[in-house]
């Protein structure tokens, strides 16, 4: 029977993880519930990359925990991570959308069905059958987040997934981004890109040194900043 219980929303009780002798996230709650685009904000180093590894499962806390909704089953595969740098196996633009589901133990007819569907909803149609390293570097995010909605996941995680692109692939996915949201699908993402959260974010997250210092509704974040570290952040002030 198919899981329809959410897993959102999802929860961190007092994050920490420790590393390089110091707390790189510290203590840090929040609740992210479903709907929306939520975004990290802050300085290099921050640790924003760690938050969204933490709360993907692909890092375990030193202290507090990460939990998802009460009684939610499933959850492996309803919640997805496309990371800066997209990782491509060395096989056709299909055969990675297959290969995801297949770990993700979806059977082979269903798999066909979903990952073309995929392609269809990115545009990648045409593409299928290409080796996926040789895609533009948008093209290669466009697959990445394909492959990540082929699993169906309610919650995505994104970690500055736009860095690497020229203005028009940018537009381009967040259009897609704009799209999966409309949909029903919980975004949390990380950006650099100022113009980027302003026009994605419902909610913002600024961190620093580890530390969440501001958790604000955007249209509140933008205006009217209420730490010294955000308010120099928003001006291009550099902050450490
Ligand atoms: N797995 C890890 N183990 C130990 N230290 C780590 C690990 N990953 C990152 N770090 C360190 O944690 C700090 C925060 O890193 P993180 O990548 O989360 O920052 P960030 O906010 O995403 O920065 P950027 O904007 O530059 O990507 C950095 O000092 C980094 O060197």
């Amino acid at each position: 029977m198919r899981d329809v219980t959410s897993i959102l929303p999802l929860s961190l009780e007092t994050v920490s993880f420790l590393g390089e002798g110091r707390k790189l996230v510290d203590a840090v709650s929040l609740v992210v519930p479903a709907g929306g685009v939520t975004v990290l904000l802050g300085p290099n180093g921050a640790g924003k990359s760690l938050m969204l590894r933490l709360c993907h499962g692909l890092l375990t806390p030193s202290e507090g925990r990460v939990h998802w909704a009460a009684g939610a089953t499933g959850r492996a595969k309803r919640h997805a991570m496309v990371f800066q740098k997209p990782i491509m196996l060395r096989r056709s633009v299909e055969a990675n959308i297959d290969h995801a589901l297949a770990s993700a133990g979806v059977a082979r007819l269903e798999r066909r069905e979903r990952a073309w569907a995929a392609l269809q909803r990115f545009g990648l149609l045409e593409r299928a059958t290409q080796p996926a390293r040789l895609l533009s570097g948008g093209e290669q995010q466009r697959l990445a987040i394909a492959r990540a909605w082929s699993l169906r996941p309610e919650l995505l995680f994104l970690d500055e997934p736009t860095s690497q692109l020229d203005p028009a692939a940018t537009r381009q996915i967040e259009e897609l981004l704009t799209g999966l949201v409309a949909e029903g699908i919980t975004v949390l993402m990380s950006t650099h890109d100022l113009g980027q959260a302003k026009r994605l974010a419902d909610r913002v997250l600024f961190l620093h040194r580890g530390r969440l210092i501001e958790d604000s509704l955007a249209e509140y974040f933008f205006v009217e900043p209420q730490t010294i570290a955000a308010r120099a952040f928003l001006a291009g002030d550099l902050i450490w």
